[in-house]
């Protein structure tokens, strides 16, 4: 008990008195395996918002789900599983907003390695004709992963802790609704003190979409671990003569942060994210072809008088070198390589995260069609403050220079 009430109180300083007469319960979560890294970290957001909304009544901690067999993370030499969120974000900055712990962190507090109970949300099996809130205990109608054992315990891959992590019930919920949904289900239905939501993109941002302050607290929470800006910082002032005092790009507590539109001014520099490889096959007719790029953003880089381009892409060496001759030999185009040292320790995860930082710092911002990477840039840019004209553009593709450009998401306190 002790030791539970110990992770809970990490970093919560708003607990309300009734809540020290109550233990602590623990939701944990998964997403649909096939989740790229940064649709993943929106659902995150709404499940944080479903512990924030259960904190009114009682205290609920947050277990963050390691990470690890992401489809996009393709280096083979490094291990990629089991990866706790502090290789990647900030927890302290986490816990301004929400109780939260590592998956470990929950194992050394529980008295054995089990989740007492996991739902695993589905659709509804007839389907629906008019959108309403509705959740129901059925039967499970998908390929699940969990199995019964003859010891009674439901086991699974958790994570890659499944040798020795179960469970103890299992059962499949159809769910329409949006987070804060369920939560009356979680108090009054079960009194379980370990709940596992599996597939938890099911559960919708509802009232709490991009619009809602409470999304971006959420979001604001999300601040990227220091080693990873510190490696970033460092990329920019070397290559990019952008350092933060100079941007006015400096990062505070992000519960004392309030920019304004135009208060961050950004590096002297342009940076497009250029999502390519399986994007080619999803949204190749609405992306531009490589030898279209430097085309297209030529004429921005005189409108700003700049010269540098930061590149953040998926794409091979080889891709990225005929990019950079294209640009020809006015304009300089830098890409982020790390070091061997630095790959194996932060994985690819983290270098994506430090492609993403050096791209919120630029002084003009050129996303992907739809891509969720490029969305959490924008969100990036919105918390430090840019004008959203320098955040919220796409390249067209090779036959159409006015296509859609896209929503402006702006920031809500
Ligand atoms: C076609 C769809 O695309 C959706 O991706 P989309 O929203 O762009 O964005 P993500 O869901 O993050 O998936 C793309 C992943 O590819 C890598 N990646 C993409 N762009 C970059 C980059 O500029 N730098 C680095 N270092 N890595 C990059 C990175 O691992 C990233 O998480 C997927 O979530 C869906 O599963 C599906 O594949």
């Amino acid at each position: 008990k002790k030791k539970e009430d110990d992770a809970f109180n990490v970093g919560i300083n708003d607990t309300p008195d009734f809540q020290a007469s109550k233990p602590v319960r623990y939701l944990l979560y998964n997403v649909n395996p096939g989740e790229g890294f940064n649709l993943r970290r929106d659902v995150y957001i709404r499940v944080a918002n479903l512990v924030k909304l259960l904190n009114d009544d009682e205290p609920w901690a947050l277990v963050l789900p390691p990470w690890g067999r992401i489809y996009h993370w393709q280096t083979r030499e490094i291990s990629q599983i089991k990866l706790p969120w502090s290789l990647f974000f900030d927890l302290e900055s986490l816990r301004r907003h929400i109780p939260v712990l590592e998956f470990e962190e929950f194992l050394a507090v529980s008295e054995k390695p089990m989740i007492e109970e996991v739902y695993y949300l589905q659709r509804y099996k007839e389907g629906w004709t008019k959108w309403e809130e509705k959740m129901d205990i059925r039967e499970c109608l998908d390929k699940h992963g969990y199995s019964k054992g003859k010891d009674s315990r439901w086991h699974h891959w958790f994570f890659g802790y499944g040798d020795d992590v179960y469970a103890n019930k299992f059962e499949c919920m159809s769910y329409m609704g949006h987070a804060g949904f369920i939560k009356p289900f979680l108090m009054h239905n079960s009194s379980a003190r370990s709940v596992f939501l599996d597939r938890a993109e099911s559960l919708i941002h509802g009232q709490y979409s991009e619009w809602s302050p409470l999304y971006w607290s959420g979001r604001r929470s999300m601040v990227f671990a220091k080693h990873l800006r510190d490696i970033g910082d460092n990329f920019r002032e070397k290559y990019l003569g952008s350092t933060d005092k100079k941007d006015k790009t400096v990062l505070d507590d992000w519960t004392k942060m309030n920019k304004k539109h135009g208060d961050a001014k950004g590096g002297p520099y342009l940076a497009i994210h250029l999502r390519r490889k399986d994007y080619l096959y999803a949204h190749g007719e609405e992306i531009p072809s490589i030898q279209y790029v430097p085309k297209k953003v030529k004429s921005i880089l005189e409108k700003h008088k700049l010269k540098k381009v930061f590149v953040a892409t998926d794409s091979p060496d080889a891709e990225f070198e005929y990019l950079k001759q294209e640009f020809g030999e006015k304009v300089e185009v830098y890409r982020f390589k790390p070091t061997p040292e630095e790959h194996e320790k932060y994985k690819d995860g983290g270098v994506a995260i430090i492609d993403q930082w050096i791209c919120a710092h630029a002084r003009y911002f050129i996303g992907s069609y739809v891509s969720t990477f490029s969305f959490r840039i924008q969100e990036e840019r919105e918390i430090l403050g840019f004008e959203p004209e320098m955040t919220f553009n796409r390249l067209c593709n090779d036959d159409n220079d006015t296509c859609e450009q896209p929503s402006k998401w702006t920031i809500k306190y």
